[in-house]
Parts: structure tokens; C-alpha cells; sequence
């Protein structure tokens, strides 16, 4: 018997990027954590070449007391003679191993407190969590002083001590909620049903996901390590005979040193202290970003990175709803730009039900977002236009793309009915949009919501349920609705009906189908199932390596594919009646796109290809009969010189070809 095994789930990007790029590589790539890091390294240095930047003893009282700074003593010298520059070079020794090992031993606490709280939940997590809580509560620096005056004469290792002791249920919580939301992944459900230990679990498949907020909690714990050893040496609790700038200021204070005067002895420690505390904020801020990309993004404020010039390869609209003209558009990673969409124009007249079919991975999901100006951070268009009734949406302010965005164009994903919030009636769900464009009057709203409801197949009672009393089916067809609310130009549909079972995905499409028509909206309709489209489709474009390699009217695909890889994926599917056969599929892999490549990117895999001619030029696309647009040598004769930028080599200009 075999058996099959489900895929296993893919863990998220951001431990893939830890695992990649490491936690310096990410630090480098924040210019906040960047200068931190420079910063702590200065100061770090500062500790460890102290003997060879000064040659003054920090304890030796052998000098003049009080001397203001000075070219003998830099920074002059205190109440008892000795030399301030040695104690601030020799100091920061101590100061930055107390917040230094505090941060390590807290975070490894709180790391380890925060997700077994996480992971074993029930009574286990919320025994540590209750603990982590009144820990958390207790008022920090009045419980520093208690714990510290017990331990008073036990040293630098006591200090180190208690301020980890009290300094770890901050991050405890933080990594407790964040682990929360990650034990529900499928990745960790897959892991613990193939049978993974806990302690596996937890250290292998859990915290590389959470290393980011790890690495940022350290950070901030060796802040208010720093700052506490500081407090509490200020008031005089700790070893006030070692030398710390906590301790020169519990000595600058003693002494009175400002009533003297003498203030180079309090601001040397303090702002050794205010440089330590802000290397160490910047590292946390900068690291809380770079492992958080999304954090600091608005969404929908897709970035545009258009190459100068690339705006003004403008295509005729040709009376087009949507006119995609050249555009360029992808990733920007570490490693350099993933271009997922490559010079594609697409064209979509109003009332039109265009599809876009191509295997996974080709670009199709990259073109509807940023065609739509909702691809997020690392994603970003570098070049070309779409624009919707003649407006480039690429050029409009995020308040000008608020108001077009919903009224003239909506989507729906293959996930779309998580959007649905669980705990909000589906009524109130479908009113938002309604009400965020200014429908206000109730009538008009709840007839509305009937309207819809009925549109897509909903009984209308269900606009009282709650999400969580509908089936997979009915919530995808009220995201539908919502993306119909404002009844806009053009929907765009990405896989909506991909986790639905067949029965009712063709139910929806068959009614996407009939409200299409009804009202007269555009549709660009994605997916891997291209026998599907050729049912659907008024026209067809395919994806091949983020480039539409044909594009023709659904029944001309259907009958006469002209480009191998279309071909391909016709036979890849098996037809719905007629004797079993089996099928092959199209061998090989699509080539990375993160590289450009010379020739025609099917090269590879071609059943049909010509050396020579496929892999060293780009063929164009050419219209092979009247709607039909093909990009193969085959079909587009090979016309002047190759173009060293990997791009067509007639400047996409359809070329007429024999049929
Ligand atoms: N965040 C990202 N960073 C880098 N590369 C990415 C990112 N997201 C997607 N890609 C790459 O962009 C390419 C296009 O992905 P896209 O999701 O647009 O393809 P698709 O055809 O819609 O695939 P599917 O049908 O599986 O959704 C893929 O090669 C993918 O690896």
C-alpha cells in the first residue's frame, strides 16, 4: 500500500532569513542597528584597549584632586586624584559586562520561561506564566534594592545576579505571545504529529522563528542592565570599590562634585551611560525592524522603484479598463532583485474575463499585486504602469489609491475568507466597505447586503451568523460579495476557489461568471487550472518565468496553443471525459528568477527548441493571428540583434508572423 504523505508545511520566511543571513548579516542591513553596533563595538574597544589608551592607573589618587580637564589629564581629575579618562576607558570594562552577561542570563530565562509557557499551555504555561506575571508587577528598582542590600559585599557576580533575576518577565511575554501565535502554525501541528519531541520542537522548529525578538530582547535587557547597575551604584548599593561609571557617579555624588564645580567628573560617566543605553536601544530598534519588515510598512504602500525612463515606455490604452504597460516588478532580497514579473504588458477591456494560468512560482500572484499597488515589503515595482481607466495607479498618493481602491477595483485571495474577523456578525463585515465609501443610510446598507447575498448564492439570514457558523464555501462567496459591494470595474481573482472542494468551486464560478455578466465588471482570474479557464475565459494570458509567453482568446488557446509550454500545460491536465491516459507533465524546473537570462527562459524544458537561436536571444512576442500574441521563435522570426539587456529584440513590438 502507499502511503501518502501530506507536504509539510513551510516555515515562515522570517527564520529563513535568520538562518541566511545570520544575526549580524540582519544587523548590517538596519542602519539603526548598524550604528549601534559600531557604537558598542567603539565602547566595547574603549574597555579592552584601555592600558594602551591611557597610561594612568584609574584607582591611583596620585594626581591633583578636582583638576578641570586639562592636556595632562583629558578629562580631569576627581575629589580624590585620580584620573577621569582612566576610569571611563578601564570602566567600561565592568559596565559592559554587567549589562552583557544580565542580558544573556535574562534572555536565556525569559526565552526559556516565555515559550515553555507557550508550548505546554494548560496548567504547566499558566503556572509560569502567573509567576512571570508577578515578577512582572513587582515595582523593579524597590525589589533591585532589597535583593541587592541581602547580597550586599557578594560582588559583581551578585549585581550581574539580580539584575537578571529581575530583569527577564519582560521578554518572558513577549516571547510568550509571539510563540502563542506560532504554535498554531501548520508547520508546528505537521512537526508534533510526525512525532518531534518537545524540547525539539520548541528549540529547533520554534525558536529560530523567534530569534529576531530574541536578539531585540537582549538588547533592551542590557539596557536596563546598564541603567540599573547605574542606579544602584548611585545610591550607593553594589561594590562601590570597583570602578564602573555607575560607581563614578555614586563617586561624583558622594563628593559632591557638582556643588564644587567639578562637573567633567559627572558628565564623563553619564554620558559614557547615555551612549552604552542608546547602542543598545539602536540595536533593539534596528533588530525589531530588519526581522520585522512588515511592521514598519503601510500596507498598501507598495514601493515603486521604476528605473528613469521606464515610465515612459507607455502602450496605448486601446480603450483598455486595466492597461498593464512593461511593467517590472518583484522582490528586493539580500542576495539582489527577484524579478517575478518581467517587462509584462496585459491588457483587460472593460466587461472582460481574462485569465492567467502558469505554474506555481511563474509570477502570476507578483503581477495582480502590484498591477493593483498592494505588493508588500520586500516587494516593490521597478518599472513600467498599470493604469485603470486611464489613471496609472502607480503614481497615486496612498489617499488617492484609498478612495479608487475597493470602488473601482477589489480582490479576492485563496485565503480570503480568514480576512472574515470571527468575533464581528458577517452583516457588519459586508457594511464596512460600504460604509468606508460613504454609504451610510441603514436601508440602503441592509438592501445592499440582501442584494449581494443573493447574488452569490448566500441565504440571506446568513448576514446574522457569525463566521465561524459558515462553511468554507459560504465565507468565500460573502468575501466575494464584499469585493462586489461598490460594484467595481475590475475584480481581481487570485485562486479564490483554490481550497474549496470541486463541487463548490465550480458552483462559485459558475456564479462569479453569471454576476460578472450581470453587472458588467471585469475579471482577471488566477490560477494553476488552465482546463478551468479555458471554460471561463473570455482570454487567456500564460506565465512562463514572470513573462506572458501567449495570450489569445480562450478557445484559441484551447484549439491552437502555439507556444511549447502552453502546449505542455494543455496535455498536463487530464480532460474531464474520454478514456484515462497517462500524463507526463513537463519536465524540468522554470529557471530562477533571480537571475536574467539570455535566451527564452523555456529553453531548458523545450521539446522544440533551437540551439543557438532559443538560448542566446529573447524572442518577442509576436501576433500570430489577430488577438494572438505568442513569444517564440517558432512563430516570431529572429530580427536584429540581440538586445544586451535581455530584453525583446524588437522593443515589443508585436511582429506579424505566418501562422
Ligand atoms: N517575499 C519574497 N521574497 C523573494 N521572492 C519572492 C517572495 N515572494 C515570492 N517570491 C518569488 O517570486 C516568484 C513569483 O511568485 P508568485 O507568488 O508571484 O508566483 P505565482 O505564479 O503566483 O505562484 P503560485 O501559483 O504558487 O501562487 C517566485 O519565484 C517566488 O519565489
Amino acid at each position: 500500500m502507499t502511503v501518502l504523505a501530506p507536504a509539510r508545511p513551510a516555515r515562515p520566511a522570517a527564520r529563513l532569513r535568520w538562518l541566511r543571513e545570520g544575526t549580524l548579516g540582519l544587523i548590517w542591513r538596519s542602519p539603526q542597528a548598524r550604528t549601534g553596533l559600531i557604537m558598542l563595538l567603539v565602547l566595547g574597544a574603549m574597555g579592552v584597549f584601555a592600558p594602551l589608551l591611557t597610561r594612568h592607573d584609574p584607582s591611583a589618587g596620585t594626581y591633583g584632586t578636582m583638576l578641570p580637564p586639562s592636556a595632562a589629564h583629558l578629562l580631569g581629575t576627581t575629589a580624590l586624584g585620580q584620573d577621569i579618562l582612566a576610569q571611563l576607558l578601564y570602566g567600561a570594562r565592568l559596565t559592559l559586562l554587567i549589562g552583557l552577561a544580565s542580558g544573556v542570563i535574562a534572555t536565556l530565562i525569559g526565552t526559556t520561561a516565555g515559550l515553555a509557557a507557550a508550548y505546554y499551555g494548560g496548567r504547566v504555561g499558566e503556572g509560569i506564566n502567573l509567576f512571570t506575571n508577578v515578577i512582572l508587577v513587582l515595582p523593579g528598582l524597590p525589589l533591585l534594592i532589597v535583593v541587592s542590600a541581602f547580597l550586599s559585599g557578594a560582588g559583581t557576580g551578585a549585581i550581574i545576579l539580580v539584575i537578571a533575576l529581575t530583569g527577564w518577565p519582560w521578554g518572558a511575554r513577549v516571547l510568550r505571545s509571539q510563540a502563542l501565535t506560532l504554535r498554531d502554525r501548520d508547520f508546528i501541528h505537521a512537526a508534533v504529529m510526525t512525532g518531534e519531541s518537545p524540547a525539539r520542537i520548541i528549540f529547533r522548529e520554534m525558536l529560530p522563528n523567534l530569534a529576531g525578538i530574541i536578539a531585540a530582547n537582549f538588547f533592551s535587557t542590557a539596557l536596563y542592565a546598564v541603567l540599573s547597575e547605574a542606579a544602584l551604584s548611585f545610591i550607593g548599593i553594589g561594590d562601590v570599590s570597583k570602578v564602573t561609571w555607575g560607581t563614578m557617579l555614586y563617586w561624583a555624588q558622594a563628593k559632591q562634585a557638582l556643588l564644587q564645580g567639578a562637573w567633567w567628573w559627572v558628565a564623563a560617566p553619564g554620558l559614557g551611560i547615555a551612549l552604552l543605553g542608546t547602542a543598545f536601544a539602536l540595536l533593539n530598534f534596528g533588530i525589531d525592524e530588519v526581522s520585522n519588515p512588515r511592521a514598519n510598512h503601510a500596507r498598501g504602500a507598495t514601493r515603486i522603484l521604476r528605473r528613469p525612463g521606464s515610465a515612459a515606455r507607455t502602450t496605448p490604452d486601446d480603450g483598455a479598463l486595466l492597461a498593464v504597460n512593461h511593467l517590472d516588478a518583484g522582490y528586493e532580497t539580500p542576495a539582489g532583485p527577484v524579478r517575478a514579473v518581467r517587462d509584462v504588458t496585459l491588457h483587460v477591456q472593460p466587461g472582460e474575463f481574462v485569465g492567467l494560468a502558469g505554474e506555481s512560482g511563474c509570477g502570476k500572484s507578483t503581477l495582480a499585486f502590484a498591477a493593483t499597488r498592494l505588493l508588500d515589503a520586500p516587494g516593490a515595482v521597478f518599472g513600467g504602469e498599470s493604469r485603470l481607466s486611464g489613471v496609472d495607479l502607480l503614481g497615486l498618493t496612498p489617499e488617492e489609491l484609498r478612495r479608487v481602491r475597493w470602488k473601482e477595483y477589489s480582490l479576492v485571495f485563496q485565503a480570503s475568507m480568514n480576512v472574515l474577523n470571527p468575533v464581528i456578525k458577517v452583516r457588519e463585515q459586508v457594511y464596512d466597505a460600504m460604509q468606508a465609501h460613504g454609504v451610510t443610510d441603514p436601508a440602503t446598507l441592509d438592501a445592499r447586503a440582501r442584494e449581494l447575498f443573493r447574488l452569490v448564492g448566500i441565504r440571506e439570514s446568513y448576514l446574522d451568523a457569525y463566521p465561524h457558523q459558515l462553511s468554507g464555501g459560504m465565507k468565500q462567496r460573502v468575501v466575494i460579495a464584499i469585493a462586489l459591494a461598490l460594484e467595481p470595474k475590475l475584480v481581481v481573482m487570485d485562486e479564490p476557489t483554490t481550497a474549496l472542494d470541486v463541487v463548490v468551486q465550480r458552483q462559485i464560478l459558475q456564479e462569479i461568471d453569471q454576476v460578472r455578466r450581470r453587472l458588467g465588471i471585469s475579471i482577471i482570474f488566477i490560477t494553476h487550472d488552465l482546463s478551468l479557464l479555458v471554460e471561463m475565459s473570455d482570454r487567456i494570458a500564460i506565465m512562463y518565468a514572470g513573462e506572458i509567453v501567449e495570450e489569445a482568446p480562450a478557445q484559441e488557446i484551447y484549439t491552437r496553443p502555439k507556444h511549447p509550454y502552453t502546449q505542455k500545460l494543455m496535455t498536463a491536465f487530464p480532460p474531464l471525459s474520454g478514456a484515462k491516459e497517462r500524463r507526463d507533465g513537463i519536465p524540468g524546473r522554470p529557471p530562477s528568477l533571480a537571475v536574467e537570462l539570455p535566451g527564452c527562459p523555456f529553453f531548458e524544458r523545450c521539446h522544440l527548441r533551437m540551439p543557438g537561436t532559443c538560448d542566446t536571444h529573447r524572442p518577442a512576442r509576436a501576433e500570430v493571428r489577430p488577438g494572438h500574441t505568442v513569444a517564440c521563435f517558432l512563430h516570431s522570426p529572429l530580427t536584429g540583434d540581440a538586445d544586451p539587456s535581455g530584453r525583446t529584440l524588437n522593443g515589443g513590438q508585436h511582429v506579424l508572423a505566418s501562422d
